[in-house]
């Protein structure tokens, strides 16, 4: 091959490369307006802060939680806010689970995956019970209503948000029954996207990966002990919706601390586990 090929074809990949991405569409907030959409877990933290972008941007949202009291203010803001609808079905979220989307006009366009059980935030206890439990809710229940939605999301041509963590992707020390529960969604999404896209069901999934964000109930379990300061929800919602609306693949939240770790995951693991124990704040045995 001559020197000007060997340069030229790499020159070429690179421009098409460039192309491909720039020409992928931007989001606009009109993108969601009249939509109908489901945000699980939206009684607090970076549901509640979807629920808010998605009413200011005219969605009909239907918010779910167990407290319903907490539900009923997050549904008044959302009118104030100025959403097409709001509504809220309070209970606990398990593999019984069925989406309530008939409520939403009889339809479904985007259903946005984002409650979490309560669990610790320190060495594994051995308790094998709290992982079952905490499965039921963080996992199954997040199969139940995909199962259930399919129909609606498969004729409004919809969207399945996921919403995942650093600790779906890599092993952190205090997240043991979390990161359980977080990785089989990623193992159970990214294999369903294969089956819809050599089966031309048109339906996005959107795996959304976060590093650490300023939630009441994060920053109480580990602010203590993480040397990191907490991104902030209310970004962290917005970037989930967009990535949602754009049907992208997977949402990187903090950039710098998800995607960029996740480079040295497979090349330098025993690099990365280093460097994520040099974040922690954790009493060392003396050494013998
Ligand atoms: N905050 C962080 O640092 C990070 C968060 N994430 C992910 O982001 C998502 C949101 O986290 P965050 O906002 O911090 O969580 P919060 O603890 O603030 O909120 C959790 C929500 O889930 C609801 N919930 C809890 N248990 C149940 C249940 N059994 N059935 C139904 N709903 C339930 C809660 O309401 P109620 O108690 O009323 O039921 C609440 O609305 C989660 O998927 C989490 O894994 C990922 C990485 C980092
Ligand atoms: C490359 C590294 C520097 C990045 C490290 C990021 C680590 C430390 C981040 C990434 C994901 C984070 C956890 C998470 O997903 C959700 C929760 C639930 C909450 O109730 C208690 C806190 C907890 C456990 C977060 C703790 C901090 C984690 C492990």
């Amino acid at each position: 091959m001559g020197r000007l090929q060997k340069i030229l074809i790499p020159f070429l990949g690179l421009v098409l490369a460039f192309c491909f991405y720039s020409a992928r569409e931007n989001f606009k907030p009109e993108m969601l307006k009249g939509k109908r959409v489901i945000v699980t877990g939206a009684s607090t933290g970076i549901g509640e802060q979807m629920a808010y972008h998605l009413a200011r941007m005219g969605a009909h949202v239907l918010v779910t939680a167990r407290t319903e009291a907490k539900l009923q203010k997050v549904v008044e803001r959302c009118r104030e806010l100025g959403a097409g609808s709001a509504q809220l079905v309070s209970g606990t979220l398990s593999h019984h689970t069925l989406t309530p989307a008939p409520l939403l006009s009889g339809g479904l366009d985007m259903l946005i995956l984002n409650h979490v059980g309560k669990s610790y935030f320190s060495y594994f206890d051995g308790d094998v019970r709290h992982i079952q439990k905490l499965l039921d809710i963080n996992f199954l229940s997040y199969v139940a209503m995909t199962v259930s939605a399919l129909p609606m999301l498969k004729q409004s041509g919809g969207s399945i948000v996921v919403v995942s963590s650093m600790a779906g992707k890599v092993g952190f020390p205090f997240t043991v029954p979390y990161s359980a529960t977080k990785f089989a969604l990623d193992g159970f999404f990214s294999s369903l996207r294969q089956e819809f896209s050599i089966q031309n069901v048109n339906v996005s999934i959107t795996l959304c990966i976060l590093s650490f964000i300023d939630t009441e109930s994060a920053v109480r379990a580990a602010a203590d002990v993480l040397q990191m300061s907490p991104a902030p929800k209310e970004e962290c919602a917005l970037e989930i919706i967009k990535g949602g609306a754009l049907r992208q693949r997977e949402v990187y939240y903090k950039y710098t601390l998800t995607k960029i770790p996740l480079l040295l995951r497979d090349w330098a693991a025993e690099l990365l586990d280093y460097l994520v124990r040099q974040h922690y704040r954790v009493e060392r045995p003396p050494a013998a």
